[in-house]
């Protein structure tokens, strides 16, 4: 089914409620019918409640779009069995009034209500039939849940002030549970520790420097320990920031995720079904093929950005889900569909832990259980129902019509520790609970690296292998690369410019004699400048690039998208080829327009060369730098070095002996040389002049610059392993970074 044309329209049937499986249109039903037509098989309805059942007909409402002409006019609608009413022509919103003010009726009465049609058709999500085998295209699919409970979480910040030191206690003693199936909603007053502890639980915080923590977190009561990446890998996390590829859609985001992290059995049809699901559920089809964005590039709204972030987790149907303010952002209509959602994801098994402010009523009721911190310590913990009963015996009763969520802020931030403490808040752990299982060494390890359940899970295929994860990111990143147009028309154009500046500046000076020495050296410049520039178009894009894309990289590498391998794999590929481009344009400029003799494909090599050594150092760099600026800044201590030694300014041999080494790791060193001996190296310099002292101007530059004829293949096999030794080093930085938290 296409996806670009879904209109979101809601289309009618309506049928008797004797029909065998009133939920399931199956093909049979449809076997005289146009194969278009039959096309509704795909997209019944799964939930029995979003039927509306009037008086004894049945009314299916589902979302097709390939009954809806150009104009969004509904076509003639054929259904399962002779006793099947058809609706036929019209308009598709007033079909869908019809059926839900009028019950199921054939065509015609008139509608003036058409706010109920759309209040109707936004909850009108999730109409599609699970299509896989078993089940992975469902994201409410049953699944084993898992018991989260803590106890004595301690979170430390250490100060210093005029070398006075203090302790501040960002969480003290903080303890709760999260029991699978349940909703449970972190709430407090700003900086009371929400994110800190959720963090903590997630494994995304550890000791370090100033930051104490200490925690007795356990799953199903086996001690866990959270910031192993293997367990890490098992819980959903959607954070504050959402680190969204920002060149791809909601759609290709989601299903990216689904594809990488589901089983690989699970085909591209299934695939979609589930992507196309999760949209609707997160009332992202009108957003679904838009670009994500982000400070650069136009995109979707920061609520749908949002919602986007939460579609990427679920997919996967994960037993433990942490969010950090999945509201935040969201209209009160989208939050509350959200948290509809996450309740329902609850139900299938999941243990939901989220951290929330100022929830609406009708949010805050939707809340299983409730944990309030005040001050980094627990003010209440346990069921929301119970919250108004608790506030009110002791002393702080909610006013009629109140929404308990205002209440319960208010009352935190209005009274003093001291005061809700005498009143009965701040309650102590008393839950009884006994020494943890020991994890048997012996028995079959689950994927969190212990044993979490005796009645072990049930086996699925493992997720897309090293190859198919490097081709589904190749894809991404030729993507990125083609709809990152801005990035791709700076490139290009930098490109040509520079490459014409040089070739007017240097024009034809190759051709000159080379018996006059300037001739030799302005060629010998206009090398260099071809290099140069090479080095610095090719190195500063793969410099800034990585830090910005780091917090995606993070995300999805800590949340087992890929190994660090595919990710190289396929950047690579795509910048290999990236750089082959941007050489063949500025190598054939130059070489023209200066009139080099050299053989042309010596210098496209060498440049080549040359430029996967730069951006190997530029990724080196900024694998290992936080932020793209600090990568900008190291620009110049990397590359001026490099023009510094190449021979041109200072040759090798005056070069102090404690700093000459440096000559022989700057790749420009080997680019420059490959070049002076094929363009001052061949027969050509034999009829030139030569000078008293023997020498004549070709064979000065050589000797000047280091450069040997007869070296050639050494300087490219060290240029090769340049580039590789700054890959792998690239590489072991990226590994070491991807196994911290973010
Ligand atoms: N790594 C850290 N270094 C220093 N202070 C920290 C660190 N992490 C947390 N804090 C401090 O701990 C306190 C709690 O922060 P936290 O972000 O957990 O609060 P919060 O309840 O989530 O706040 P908000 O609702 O405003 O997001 C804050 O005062 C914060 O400045």
């Amino acid at each position: 089914m296409s996806h670009s044309k879904h209109l979101g329209i809601g289309a009618i049937v309506s049928f008797q409620s004797k029909f065998m499986h009133p939920h399931i249109l199956r093909d049979e039903h449809f076997q005289d019918k146009p194969s278009s037509h039959r096309l509704v098989n795909a997209v019944v309805i799964r939930r029995q409640q979003k039927m509306i059942n009037h008086k004894d007909t049945l009314c299916v409402i589902i979302h097709h779009d390939d009954f809806v002409d150009e104009d969004g006019n509904l076509q003639d609608l054929w259904c399962a069995e002779s006793h099947v009413k058809v609706h036929k022509e019209g308009d598709p919103a007033k079909f869908f009034h019809e059926s839900i003010g009028q019950g199921c009726k054939e065509d015609g009465e008139d509608v003036d209500d058409v706010e109920n049609q759309e209040q109707s058709k936004n909850h009108d999500h999730g109409k599609r039939m699970s299509i896989d085998p078993n089940g992975f295209d469902d994201p409410l699919r049953p699944r084993e849940g898992r018991d989260l409970m803590w106890r004595n979480v301690n979170m430390t910040l250490r100060t210093r002030n005029k070398k006075i030191e203090a302790e501040k206690k960002i969480l003290d003693s903080v303890w709760g549970d999260v029991p699978s199936k349940q909703v449970t909603a972190i709430m407090g007053p700003s900086g009371s520790g929400k994110t800190s502890l959720l963090n903590i639980l997630a494994g995304r915080a550890s000791s370090n420097g100033n930051i104490k923590i200490d925690a007795d977190i356990r799953l199903n009561n086996y001690v866990v320990d959270p910031t192993r990446i293997e367990v890490r890998n098992n819980i959903a996390f959607v954070a504050q920031d959402d680190s969204l590829q920002v060149t791809s859609t909601p759609r290709e985001a989601i299903r990216f995720s689904a594809k990488m992290r589901l089983p690989r059995t699970m085909t591209g049809e299934a695939l979609d079904n589930l992507t196309e699901i999760m949209l609707e559920e997160l009332g992202l089809v009108s957003c679904a093929d838009v670009l994500v964005g982000g400070a650069l590039l136009k995109g979707i709204s920061g609520g749908e950005r949002k919602r986007t972030s939460v579609g990427v987790e679920l997919v996967t149907h994960p037993a433990l889900v942490f969010l950090d303010e999945p509201t935040s952002g969201l209209d009160s209509h989208n939050a509350l569909q959200l948290c509809q959602l996450l309740k329902r994801v609850a139900q299938a098994g999941s243990s939901i832990l989220f951290t929330i402010h100022q929830p609406s009523s009708e949010i805050f009721s939707s809340f299983d259980r409730l944990i309030l911190l005040n001050q980094g310590r627990v003010m209440y913990q346990g069921l929301t129902a119970d919250v108004p009963a608790h506030f009110e015996e002791r002393g702080f009763p909610c006013p009629q019509h109140y929404n308990p969520a205002d209440h319960v802020m208010h009352i935190a931030l209005e009274n003093s520790i001291v005061k809700l403490q005498n009143s009965g808040f701040f309650p102590n752990d008393t839950r009884k609970i006994g020494d943890p299982f020991k994890v048997d060494e012996d028995a079959n390890r689950d994927p969190l690296g212990i044993t979490i359940s005796s009645r072990g899970e049930e086996k699925q295929d493992p997720p897309p292998g090293l190859v198919d994860q490097t081709y589904e990111l190749f894809k991404r990143e030729i993507k990125n690369l083609v709809r990152n147009t801005h990035t791709l028309r700076t490139r290009t154009v930098m490109t040509v410019v520079i490459s014409l500046t040089i070739g007017c500046l240097f024009w034809q000076v190759a051709d000159n004699d080379f018996s006059e020495f300037i001739n030799a050296q302005s060629t010998f410049g206009a090398l260099l400048m071809s290099l140069t520039a090479n080095i610095f178009s090719t190195a500063l894009p793969s410099l800034v690039a990585f830090p910005e894309e780091r917090p995606v990289f993070l995300r999805e590498y800590s949340t087992n998208y890929y190994s660090v391998v595919s990710y190289f794999v396929s950047r690579l590929t795509v910048e290999l080829t990236v750089n082959a481009v941007q050489v063949t344009v500025s190598t054939i400029t130059t070489y023209f327009m200066v009139g080099f003799h050299l053989d042309y494909w010596v210098l496209w090599t060498a440049v080549y060369l040359l430029a996967c050594a730069s951006s190997a150092l530029g990724v080196m760099v900024g694998s290992a730098t936080e932020s793209a600026s600090t990568a900008i800044e190291l620009l110049p201590a990397v590359f001026m070095p490099q023009i510094l030694f190449s021979g041109f300014f200072v040759p090798p041999a005056l070069i102090p002996n404690w700093l000459s080494w440096l000559v022989y790791i700057m790749p420009l060193t080997y680019g420059v040389r490959i070049l002076l001996a094929g363009e001052f190296g061949g027969d050509r310099c034999d009829n030139v002049e030569t000078f008293p002292d023997g020498t004549n101007s070709c064979t000065r530059i050589l000797g000047n610059s280091g450069s040997n004829p007869d070296d050639v293949w050494w300087y490219y096999l060290v240029l090769l392993g340049l580039f590789i030794v700054f890959r792998l080093f690239a590489l072991f930085v990226l590994k070491k970074k991807a196994s911290k938290f973010y």
